[in-house]
């Protein structure tokens, strides 16, 4: 059963002398608590399309659906977390983390608890009352996620969350947020230039072809990946062999535009 779906879903940009469609015709659903990777060439409209299902951009043509139901996306908790963390600087990470929900007015008398408990699963406990410029890259980031978990996302988008740490904090995070978004049953997407990344973090893989923005590829990622932490999933021979594919996959959306495939969806 489809949660999200996204049905013909086509996009421009306007300038004063011309427009681009930056999306043309995406279609493709994502179950609920599934985790999904966006693939593919830069400027092929992955940021674009996330914008779209966060409801800060609307469809040209096409239907965005919850449930194959037509709502407001607004009316939906979505939960962002981006290349840079956007900390307040003049909070303290607990204050940050709390302000999500004050904003919303959503507080509640177990509030400060829960944003405790959190930061905890995250081994932040000690720097709650710690200012964003005394943690480090990965810390801010944890913390981020928490902001952003501590409002009970239905929806979380992450728009390469972990492409501005280094190589073995961003491995340790991203199997700390693949844990607690499978601990939490969280429903995400996840928009990378990392194909190990992509693999081994989610269940599905959409790979983008560009000129306009187009699904190229669908792979499902084999269950022995999915059952091990990314970290793990990175030594069975299953992964490389993926990898390999999308690879070469990838390439070829990089030397040609085709259009969207009557019979694009192909299973690894
Ligand atoms: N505000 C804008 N106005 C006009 N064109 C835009 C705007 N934002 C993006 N575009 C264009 O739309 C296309 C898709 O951009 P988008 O940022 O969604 O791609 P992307 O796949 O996320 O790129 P990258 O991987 O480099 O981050 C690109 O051709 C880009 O130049």
């Amino acid at each position: 059963m489809s949660y999200l779906t996204l049905d013909g879903v086509s996009h421009y940009y306007f300038s004063k002398k011309q427009y681009t469609e930056s999306l043309h015709n995406i279609s493709f659903s994502v179950k609920r608590n599934e985790f999904v990777a966006l693939l593919g060439p830069s400027g092929c409209g992955k940021s674009t399309l996330l914008s779209m299902i966060s409801g800060m951009l609307q469809p040209a043509e096409g239907e965005i659906l919850i449930n194959n139901e037509k709502i407001e996306i607004s009316d939906l908790e979505i939960g962002y977390m981006l290349q840079q963390d956007y900390l307040f600087p003049w909070k303290t990470i607990i204050d940050n983390v709390l302000l999500g929900p004050q904003i919303r007015k959503r507080q509640t008398s177990d509030l400060k608890q829960r944003a405790i408990a959190l930061l905890e699963e995250v081994g932040l406990e000690n720097v709650a009352d710690k200012y964003p410029s005394e943690l480090s890259g990965g810390m801010r980031q944890r913390a981020a996620l928490i902001r952003t978990l501590i409002t009970e996302p239905e929806i979380l988008l992450l728009d390469e969350p972990f492409s501005a740490l280094d190589f073995q904090t961003k491995l340790k995070l991203e199997v700390l947020v693949s844990d607690l978004l499978k601990a939490y049953q969280k429903t995400a997407i996840l928009v990378t230039h990392d194909i190990g990344e992509a693999i081994s973090m989610s269940d599905r893989i959409i790979l983008m072809s560009s000129n306009p923005g187009a699904i190229a590829k669908i792979y499902d990622v084999p269950v022995e990946l999915r059952d091990e932490s990314p970290f793990l999933a990175r030594k069975h021979p299953k992964y490389g062999r993926l990898f390999d594919k999308i690879w070469a996959d990838l390439d070829q959306q990089k030397h040609t535009v085709k259009p969207i495939e009557e019979n694009a969806y192909e299973r690894s």
